[in-house]
């Protein structure tokens, strides 16, 4: 990449720092840290991210199956870390998360939730884990959540908090909260609500509804079914495979389209388009595009 090439990039990361330091400002100080003591004396399980080099996808495994992959305190503390490290990634394309041994994730650990049931620790786990997950969704890279298996709870909220979800035949989404006198507070309802609209929203809060691959997407829930069963070891493999197509190119052409989707989606139109302007401006007369305009390429 050319030094000034470089420097673009630099500044487009920059911006995207700066935006989620926004989303974080207003957790920072000892509120977060009172929080953050908390949720560490809750340990078992753990996130583990493995940056895939050649391909430019990374594996973001929640691992604590003897819970199914339930988040434990501390694996909430690993998740915001993990999401730091691909902030940063700048030659990373994509990031596929799942969960370990054929499952995805149970929602929070049912002993962390009863040691902190308190309206005042509840809401600052969630300011934490809200947060976390709007740095997830806004990485300027491809995210996917493979569900294997179960998606509970707070485990269906982070399946909403990726840009696609693609599900084994017999994967099952399911907004557990009202069955456990609770609504959505990781920002799963907003997110789900901008995902499947407010009618199918409700439907699937009130009614605690499990959300089939069949149903999920012709709700639009869902993007792909992968025609495999949870826990059969391929559905990894079948996932990068429905990924390759968006993700060939260069990193930084691949990180300037999430960016621009990412502004389109949360910003106010003037805003959304100065922003896409800018990233325009990390591409054009980049390698990629001299590479292209020198090849002359035919679209057909
Ligand atoms: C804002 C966030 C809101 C939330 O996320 S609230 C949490 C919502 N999630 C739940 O309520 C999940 C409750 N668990 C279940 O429904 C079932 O365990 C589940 C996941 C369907 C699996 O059922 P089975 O296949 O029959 O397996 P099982 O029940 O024997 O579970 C295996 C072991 O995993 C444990 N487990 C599952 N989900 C957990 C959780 N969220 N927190 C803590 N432990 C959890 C379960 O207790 C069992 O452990 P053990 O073998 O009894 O020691």
């Amino acid at each position: 990449m050319s030094v000034c090439g470089a420097a673009r990039c630099r500044g487009a990361v920059r911006s995207i720092l700066q935006q989620n330091r926004a989303v974080c400002s207003h957790t920072s100080g000892s509120a977060v840290e009172g929080i953050r003591e908390k949720l560490q004396a809750f340990s078992g399980g753990s996130v583990e991210l493995q940056k895939q080099r050649d391909s430019g996808v990374a594996l973001l495994t929640l691992n604590n199956p003897a819970r199914m992959n339930a988040f434990s305190g501390s694996m909430m503390l690993e998740l915001e870390q993990r999401v730091r490290e691909l902030e940063t990634w700048t030659e990373g394309k994509a990031v596929i998360v799942q969960g370990a041994a054929g499952t995805f994730c149970s929602g929070s650990d049912l002993n962390a939730v009863r040691a902190i049931a308190n309206p005042h620790d509840g809401m600052k786990m969630c300011e934490f884990m809200q947060n976390t997950l709007t740095r997830l969704l806004r990485l300027p890279l491809i995210s996917v959540a493979l569900v294997e298996g179960r998606a509970l709870g707070g485990g269906a909220e982070l399946t909403t908090a990726c840009d696609f979800r693609l599900m084994t035949s017999d994967g099952v989404i399911q907004f557990v909260h009202k069955h456990m006198g609770l609504v959505p507070g990781w920002g799963g309802a907003a997110r789900l609500v901008r995902i499947v609209g407010s009618q199918n929203a409700l439907k699937l809060l009130s009614g605690a509804k499990k959300v089939d691959p069949d149903f999920g997407k012709q709700m639009g829930l869902v993007d792909e079914v992968l025609h495999c069963s949870s826990g059969e070891g391929n559905a990894l493999a079948h996932a990068e495979q429905w990924l390759s197509p968006f993700i060939k190119g260069p990193a930084p052409v691949i990180q300037a389209v999430k960016r621009v989707v990412v502004s389109g989606r949360e910003l106010p139109l003037a805003e959304a388009l100065q922003t896409e302007r800018s990233v325009f401006g990390t591409v054009w007369g980049g390698p990629a595009n001299l590479k292209a305009l020198a090849l002359k390429p035919k679209h057909k």
